[in-house]
């Protein structure tokens, strides 16, 4: 049932509980700066109900309150703080250069001299490679043409998990595990090898101070576990928890740029022409590198603007908020429609157009991205993500020229994440 507020800002009620939509910037800048020290989203009842049958930690996705905030803000330091970022931008930037070896080689095996493909699972093993390395220290192996049965197993773990996770939403914590018995034993079964995963990891890392092998950076578990400021079942927790968390995410949106790319040629060309200014400047740092690419950082921006990967940002206000001179009780859960903005006249000229000039231009942009969330509680991969993002498209497309098969709209799916019904086919032709 409606009981709205008319057309930029609903109050529904579905079922037992009340929620009100924000669709516009100045709403959810009201609603963020009125967040408090503990912000809180709606938590997913799975995960939480995997760490209680285990006897797991939660990590910070799943925690609120005090405790959320103090492992935070221990983590901020090495995940997402600029001095955390550049000790890994290496680890990523080795991985994107391997992707671009992969995609070199296959194109070699083919007489045309191009390669068409839906990229989509290459994509994903991209992420998964890359975020563990950063993560772990650790190479998987998932580039190399067939991966290891044990890197296999992982990375079908956390696809049924991912998969499992969206039906799961709808059952009431109490009933999940007797509603679907099978559902529930694979989401638990697909846990449960991610969680074994973590722990061959730390044991790794272990060894290689017993031997006492000369410290260097190996990673950002690696890191938490020397500093000892969290322990170590909250280290699993979260760095189990990122590993899962930060796969598909950042698969998607590197899709769907891609195929932006290839249906606007004329963007992808002004962005090949700053990657090769960028570099034109000599050997620099990798951060400098990357900071002196706006346009290929607002690209992604505007993916994100066209395809937010969570098509929502929840919050439940600890204080009343007032919203459209609407007074939204203290608790009400609120959730800013990021995929109804996105596409809004009301918030963005010309929303249907992939222009990724338009954050670069003076117009007012606050409270516009916000496809990673906000404030102290927004995405603690973020940096990792846009780094990793960034570091993929420079080289690929410093390589190659994407085409699209076909430049028709993609349909997109809710499948726990926004995801294309079908995947597009891209056409990559080297360079010379
Ligand atoms: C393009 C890629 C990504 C997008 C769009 C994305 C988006 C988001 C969003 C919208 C939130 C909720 C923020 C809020 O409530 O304000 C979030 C939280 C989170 N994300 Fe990401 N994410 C991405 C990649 C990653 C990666 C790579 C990791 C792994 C490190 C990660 C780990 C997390 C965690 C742990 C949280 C919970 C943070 C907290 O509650 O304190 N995400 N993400």
């Amino acid at each position: 049932m409606l009981v709205g507020v008319g057309q930029l800002g609903p109050r529904e009620t579905v079922g037992t509980y009340n929620c009100v939509n924000v669709l516009l910037p100045r709403d959810a800048a009201q609603l963020f700066q009125s967040e408090g020290i503990f912000p809180r989203r709606m938590g997913i009842e799975s995960w939480i109900a995997h760490r209680q049958l285990r006897n797991h930690k939660c990590g910070i996705f799943l925690l609120n309150g005090e405790e959320w905030r103090s492992d935070r803000l221990i983590l901020n330091k090495e995940v997402i703080s600029p001095a955390g970022t550049r000790k890994f931008l290496p680890f990523l930037n080795a991985v994107a250069q391997d992707f671009v070896t992969l995609m070199h080689q296959r194109i070699s095996k083919n007489t045309r001299r191009s390669l068409t493909i839906d990229l989509y699972s290459d994509l994903f093993r991209f992420t998964l490679e890359g975020s563990s390395y950063a993560l772990y220290g650790e190479r998987l192996g998932l580039l190399e043409e067939s991966p290891n049965a044990e890197s296999q197993r992982f990375i079908s773990a956390v696809e049924t998990m991912l998969r499992t996770t969206l039906p799961l939403l709808f059952i009431p914590p109490g009933l999940m595990r007797w509603v679907n018995t099978k559902l529930w034993r694979d989401h638990i079964e697909a846990w449960d090898t991610i969680f074994k995963h973590a722990d061959k990891c730390i044991q790794n890392i272990y060894q290689e101070f017993c031997l006492g092998q000369p410290r260097k950076y190996s990673g950002i578990m690696a890191e938490l576990l020397v500093q000892a400021e969290l322990p170590l079942d909250s280290i699993k927790a979260n760095i189990t928890e990122f590993t899962a968390g930060g796969v598909d995410t950042t698969a998607m949106p590197l899709l769907f740029t891609l195929f932006e790319l290839a249906r606007n040629p004329s963007v992808q060309t002004a962005i090949r022409r700053e990657i090769a200014e960028a570099e034109s400047q000599g050997p620099r740092e990798l951060s400098k590198v990357l900071n002196s690419m706006p346009l290929l950082k607002s690209a992604l921006k505007e993916t994100l603007r066209l395809y937010p990967v969570g098509i929502t940002v929840q919050r439940y206000p600890t204080k009343d908020v007032v919203l459209q001179n609407y007074c939204v009780p203290a608790g009400t859960l609120c959730q800013v429609g990021l995929y109804a903005m996105g596409r809004s006249p009301e918030v963005f000229s010309n929303p249907e157009r992939y222009d990724p000039m338009r954050w670069l231009s003076k117009e007012d942009n606050s409270f516009k991205a916000l496809a990673f969330g906000f404030g102290a509680r927004q995405c603690i991969g973020r940096r990792l993500a846009e780094t990793e993002m960034m570091l993929f498209l420079m080289h690929v497309l410093r390589n190659f020229r994407i085409d699209t098969v076909s430049k028709a709209d993609i349909k997109t799916v809710f499948g726990f994440i926004l995801m294309p019904e079908k995947p597009p086919l891209l056409t990559f032709r080297p360079i010379d």
